[in-house]
């Protein structure tokens, strides 16, 4: 038995025959949320799932982690439509922009049949999946099909003790694929599954090599069980929102000012609501009506004092935050009464005041805190680096030397390249000290033929990593 079969006798098809709550006739769309560390092999099954004649209509959601985003350039062209999202961590900062993107495509004439959201390495899983628990309209339209995790069984043990993100990965799974299994013994195998079991005793485990496992094992296959993830995690119920501070205020007629200082995100969304007179129904109402918001598209603001007032109602602003001045925001409040501010981000991540305009600083009467933290690891960080035409044996001397020594704190590189004199781009991949490369697209004639690589990981070096792509491309 090779170590990639070691596992299999699971029991592991589908089983609707035995789950009361099986409707075939359920028209909800299935959503399968791929998760894994860095490195892990998402792409791969990704890549699997859309080239594999399927017969279903597919949207995939990328959620990419790093400086330059180079996913674009690993998954495979098919005719499914891929919506990336690489301005945040799907699981945070961009959690807005996913509610906005699904209930896009919820509103379309020819539906899908399927949606899968590709996580960044660095996601908790938990908060993406709550998202499908949020809205009625979204219980009533998507059905969280399976958390779908991949763990690397060649590295996975470098992280399990000091990754939270990698630890919650596996929690959250309702399938985990032991992916890279040609990569380890059958031992090594067999002790990383009672490991994983041990972190989570509700998923299915699979040992996988390039993710390679039949569809109808991952896609539609009703994992994702709500009552059993709640009495696993009770967390897993807490209420999560796109906002994560909603501050109640008794407001005068005139202008006042919200001033913010650069904080974890450059940009900060929020709603101003009101007004109203209950304490408790105005944060209800405005939070339900927050969420709807995202639904259409935010009014920009450029945080700087020219833009116009902001008024209350139904607008989602989405406020550029500059990294040294901050942002400024006029508000116009246009009658006596109590009104409500829901902000992306704590407050006091961005040491956010209001002012009036006689320079009183009205305080909240009343606040809610909807975070519930999942912090990321600071200390894992990612550097982007580009480049002309590389000579491509200094480049393999470079790339060699570097990961063989500084292998352990690289986790991942990826990257787009171009060798002189070859007519394809290269797209290198590497995790930790193993990486391979391939031909990818043809440069065009006229095309401007340049180099782009991404390091994500921890101690990363800009000046050396910049000094040697530079010396490749002499
Ligand atoms: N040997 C081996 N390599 C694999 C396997 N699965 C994936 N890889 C390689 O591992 C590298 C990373 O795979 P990806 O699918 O890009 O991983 P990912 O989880 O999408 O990576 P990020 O999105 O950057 O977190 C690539 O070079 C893959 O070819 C496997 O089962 N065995």
């Amino acid at each position: 038995m090779t170590a990639s079969c070691a596992l299999e006798s699971e029991g592991f098809a589908p089983r609707p025959d035995l789950d009361p709550s099986f409707d075939p006739a359920d028209p909800r769309v299935p959503v399968t949320v791929l998760t894994g560390f860095l490195g892990a092999g998402k792409t791969t099954l990704l890549n699997r799932i859309l080239t594999e004649q399927h017969g279903h209509r597919i949207a995939v959601i990328e959620n990419e982690y790093g400086e330059i985003g180079i996913d674009h350039e690993l998954v495979v062209q098919t005719d499914e439509e891929i919506f990336e999202m690489n301005n945040g961590c799907i699981c945070c900062t961009v959690r807005g922009d996913l509610i906005r993107i699904l209930a896009r495509l919820m509103r379309r004439k020819h539906k899908f049949e399927r949606i899968i959201i590709e996580t960044t390495g660095m996601a908790d899983p938990g908060p993406v999946a709550q998202t499908f628990f949020m809205d009625e309209e979204m219980k009533a339209k998507l059905r969280l099909d399976a958390i779908v995790t991949l763990v690397d069984a060649k590295h996975i043990t470098e992280h399990l003790d000091d990754s939270d993100e990698c630890r919650a990965q596996i929690a959250s799974a309702d399938i985990l694929l032991l992916n890279k299994s040609d990569l380890v013994s059958a031992d090594e195998l067999a002790a990383l599954e009672q490991r994983v079991r041990g972190m989570n005793r509700l998923a299915r485990v699979q040992a996988t090599e390039h993710g390679g496992i039949d569809l109808d094992q991952v896609l539609d296959v009703r994992a994702f069980d709500l009552e059993a993830r709640a009495a696993e995690t009770p967390e897993f119920l807490q209420e999560e929102l796109p906002f994560e501070w909603a501050g109640l205020y008794d407001l005068t007629p005139g202008t006042y000012e919200l001033a913010l200082a650069a904080g974890p995100d450059p940009t900060i969304d929020l709603v101003l609501g009101g007004p109203g007179l209950e304490h408790e129904a105005i944060f209800a109402d405005w939070k339900r009506r927050s969420i709807l918001l995202y639904s259409g598209d935010a009014e920009t603001r450029s945080g700087s004092a020219d833009d116009a007032p902001a008024e209350p109602g139904e607008t989602l602003y989405r406020l550029t935050v500059d990294a040294t001045d901050g942002a400024r925001l006029r508000l116009r409040i246009p009658a006596a009464g109590r009104y409500v501010l829901l902000t992306q981000h704590l407050p006091e991540e961005f040491d956010m005041q209001l002012t009036d305009a006689a320079g009183g600083a009205p305080a909240p009467v009343a606040e809610h805190r909807y975070a519930s933290p999942h912090e990321h690891d600071d200390s894992v960080g990612s550097v982007g680096v580009t480049a002309g035409e590389l000579d491509p044996s200094r480049f393999e001397q470079w790339i060699t030397n570097l990961l063989r020594t500084k292998g352990p704190d690289i986790f991942r590189t990826k990257g787009v390249l171009a060798f002189r004199g070859r007519p394809n781009r290269f797209v290198f991949q590497g995790v930790h000290m193993l990486f391979d490369g391939d031909d990818g697209k043809p440069w065009r004639d006229a095309e401007p033929r340049g180099s782009e690589l991404v390091f994500i990981g921890r101690n990363l070096d800009r000046a050396e990593l910049t000094a040697g792509l530079s010396w490749c491309s002499a």
